[in-house]
């Protein structure tokens, strides 16, 4: 490609609104542009990208015996009143209507669609199981779109399905799937690791992300030092440990005056913060219903074990009038001689508290010496603690944290949506069995984002050979020298004719313009005809280590095969 053809628009400025490393060098590369929030066009420059991801994601899905195919965008709203997620879905889910006032959705996700499409042709077990993919065009309508295209609205999803006739089988594919993202993001160049995670309200059992590891992910992963334990912190377990038991003694009512924080309480009363018992109130948003929720005064209550445990779609803390409303008296809520009717959730932690401190419903007093079990009882005892750095993990070594970036992520449904929609087979005895799905999901446009957030420094992106737009900027110093301009065209044939993606920048600049231009797209090599042309010899430079290599002209296509190999 010759850049002075390559619709390539550089920016010098960073534009105001990008906030993280891929979203300002998208912008400066001329990679992406922005028609609305959230929604991008994917210009050539950056396209080549995604089609590269695209495309080492196919290769493997291919590979894992997967069928590629390609589900429509605009979906029936008849699918998710199947599946009863139209009702649930909130403002998230675009929704439209057609000539003749037909509800449809912008597809966020194909879970039914795909349902719709298996269970009219698959009846038998002998056909299962099956894994279906597509890449495609997503739309989900995020509240506060950001960071370019880590978080668009309009994104490109890899989505696979996956139907089965047991659990083994489904655990297979599972484990198959994981082995075909593993290839996957190590082809495309990225530090990454597999975690747990939370299925969210997908539903089903067992889900792993594969978690980008960057300062600039919104993710906090889990990971222990002394085990292979990793873990979204959303969904991350460590050991509780409980401290020393104690006789339980009578209740006591103790003024405890501008105590209305478990801290300032604990400081009050000069007891540590393991013996006092917090008391929050959440609301599940869906219900609208208050819950009083416990946890040891020195943990965070974990709001995805806590949304889980409740069923619920989202829990939000109660507001002050809210709490008004029932009768409680915020900061000084809790368990003990109840003034109202409210379901108790309590952290596992609560009823190990010997004699705890918890609040009296009254400003200005608490309670002390209330023991679990005796004193009062919770309607759901569980873990909701949210894991702290430093923490035991249970399989050995302590917990640590870091940023990741969600790329991918693969779920065991099981039955939620065969049954919702009636997705079902023979099986050998004749008998009708619901199939039993998976689903697989991988970010591409996200990818690329995470990949740069990866990959770049004070000039711009460093592409890694495997997904750059171009792997060779080949760079004549001097325009108007003929001899320069000979053998970069030179050069510039014999790496198209290796098939090797190359960039000539024939564009009439100085050449350190060029050079800058080159090292913020993020070539992984340039090839720099300069004055030793005349000598036949050409510079070699690599985009990730600053190296310059001189290199005589009949080498130069060795040199960058054998540069690939390693970049
Ligand atoms: O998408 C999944 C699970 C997997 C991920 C991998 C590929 C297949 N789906 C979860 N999820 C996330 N956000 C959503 C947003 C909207 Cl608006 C919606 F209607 C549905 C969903 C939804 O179901
Ligand atoms: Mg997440
Ligand atoms: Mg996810």
């Amino acid at each position: 490609m010759r850049f002075s053809k390559a619709y390539i628009k550089t920016l010098k400025e960073t534009p105001k609104e990008a906030e993280i490393a891929s979203h300002k060098l998208m912008l400066r590369a001329g990679m992406i542009k922005k028609l609305a929030s959230g929604i991008y066009a994917y210009l050539p420059l950056g396209y080549r990208t995604i089609k590269k991801i695209e495309n080492i994601v196919r290769e493997e899905m291919d590979r894992a015996g997967a069928l590629e195919l390609l589900m429509p965008v605009v979906q029936p709203a008849e699918l998710w009143q199947e599946s009863g997620r139209w009702d649930v879905m909130g403002a998230e889910m675009l929704r439209l209507k057609d000539r003749h006032e037909r509800d449809f959705v912008l597809s966020p996700t194909q879970e039914e669609m795909i349902t719709a499409i298996v269970r009219s042709d698959i009846s038998s077990y002998k056909s299962l199981p099956i894994n279906l993919y597509h890449i495609q065009t997503k739309f989900r309508d995020e509240r506060r779109p950001r960071f370019g295209l880590m978080r668009g609205r309009e994104f490109t999803m890899k989505d696979a399905y996956s139907f089965h006739t047991s659990q083994e089988s489904l655990d297979e594919e599972f484990l198959n799937m994981r082995d075909a993202y593993t290839r996957i993001f190590t082809r495309c160049g990225l530090k990454f690791r597999p975690v747990d995670a939370d299925a969210g309200n997908i539903g089903g059992s067992g889900s792993q992300e594969f978690q980008v590891l960057a300062e600039s992910g919104e993710d906090e992963i889990i990971y222990s030092d002394g085990s292979e334990y990793a873990a979204n912190i959303e969904k991350a377990v460590s050991e509780l440990i409980n401290p020393p038991k104690e006789e339980a003694k009578e209740v006591e009512l103790v003024h405890t005056p501008d105590c209305p924080t478990i801290e300032s309480l604990a400081k009050y009363l000069d007891v540590p913060l393991e013996r006092t018992v917090k008391a929050l109130a959440y609301k599940d948003m869906g219900t609208d219903e208050i819950y009083m929720v416990l946890i040891r005064g020195d943990f965070e209550v974990n709001e995805v074990k806590l949304k889980n445990i409740l069923k619920a779609v989202e829990v939000e803390m109660a507001t002050d009038e809210e709490l008004e409303k029932i009768g409680l008296t915020k900061g000084y809520i809790g368990p003990y001689k109840l003034p109202t009717e409210i379901k108790i959730v309590a952290d596992l932690s609560v009823p190990e508290v010997s004699n705890h401190i918890v609040g009296s419903h009254q400003k200005d007093y608490h309670y002390k010496n209330v023991n679990y079990g005796r004193d009062y009882k919770a309607d759901i005892v569980d873990d909701i603690r949210k894991v702290r750095v430093g923490d035991n993990c249970i399989t050995g070594g302590k917990l640590h944290s870091a940023r990741g970036i969600e790329c991918g992520q693969i779920f065991k449904l099981g039955d939620k949506y065969s049954k919702a929609m009636n997705a079902t087979y023979l099986d050998e005895n004749g008998k009708t069995q619901y199939m039993l799905m998976g689903c697989y999901g991988i970010g591409v446009t996200r990818t690329m984002a995470a990949s740069i957030e990866q990959n770049n420094d004070e000039n711009g992106i460093i592409w890694p050979v495997s997904i750059a737009p171009y792997i060779v900027d080949v760079i004549p110093a001097n325009i108007k020298n003929e001899g320069q301009v000979s053998l970069a065209e030179k050069i510039y044939n014999e790496l198209q004719t290796e098939n090797i993606d190359v960039m000539l920048d024939d564009r009439d600049e100085k050449p350190g313009f060029k050079f800058k231009d080159a090292d913020l797209i993020g070539f992984p090599f340039k090839v720099v005809v300069g004055k030793r042309a005349d000598e036949g010899i050409v510079e070699v430079k690599i985009r990730r280590t600053g190296e310059t290599l001189e290199v005589s002209e009949n080498e130069v296509i060795a040199k960058i095969k054998e540069l690939m190999k390693i970049y």
